[in-house]
């Protein structure tokens, strides 16, 4: 399985930065995650730069709205999707500051929150790469996630 994250704009807090490369390096042995920055502007555009970036991918759209599955569940459904073998790519779509129109969440495949609290779209991405760590880590068997 592959997995995209896609976000409008380049992360340019500092301590993003820094979150960022580092989960992105974590997750490097564990297989293909490439984060796409798409350009900044208004929730139209950025949501159609969105579903153009994601078009052919399982599409998850980042919502506070969304599922609030536990980190073994979404494990498990990420899972059964690698066995169906129909989804090769499972894309995350992070909204900008209006976050995303109507449409996406039409063309989402699962709207999932990472907490009922509206987070910063940079802070969303953080904890978005440290749950996906987390999922390859319990694929891998590896004792990081404990519950
Ligand atoms: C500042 S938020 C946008 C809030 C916007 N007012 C709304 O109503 O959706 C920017 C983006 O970060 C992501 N995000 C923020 N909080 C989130 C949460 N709790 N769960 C999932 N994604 C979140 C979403 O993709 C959202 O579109």
């Amino acid at each position: 399985m592959r997995f995209r994250i896609i976000v409008a704009g380049k992360p340019a807090l500092a301590y993003s930065k820094t979150a960022v490369a580092e989960y992105l390096k974590r997750l490097e042995r564990h297989g293909s995650y490439d984060l796409i920055i798409v350009k900044a502007g208004d929730r139209e555009s950025v949501s159609q730069r969105l579903l153009d970036a994601s078009e052919g991918c399982y599409r998850v759209a980042m919502d506070e709205r969304g599922i609030k599955p536990t980190t073994r569940d979404l494990a498990k459904s990420f899972e059964d999707l690698e066995i169906s073998g129909e989804v090769k790519t499972i894309a995350f779509l992070i909204g900008a500051a209006d976050g995303h129109t109507p449409e996406i969440r039409k063309k989402s495949h699962m709207t999932l929150s990472l907490s009922s609290l509206t987070m910063q779209h940079e802070l969303a991405l953080i904890v978005l790469l440290e749950q996906l760590y987390r999922l390859a880590s319990i694929k891998a068997g590896s004792p990081y996630h404990r519950d």
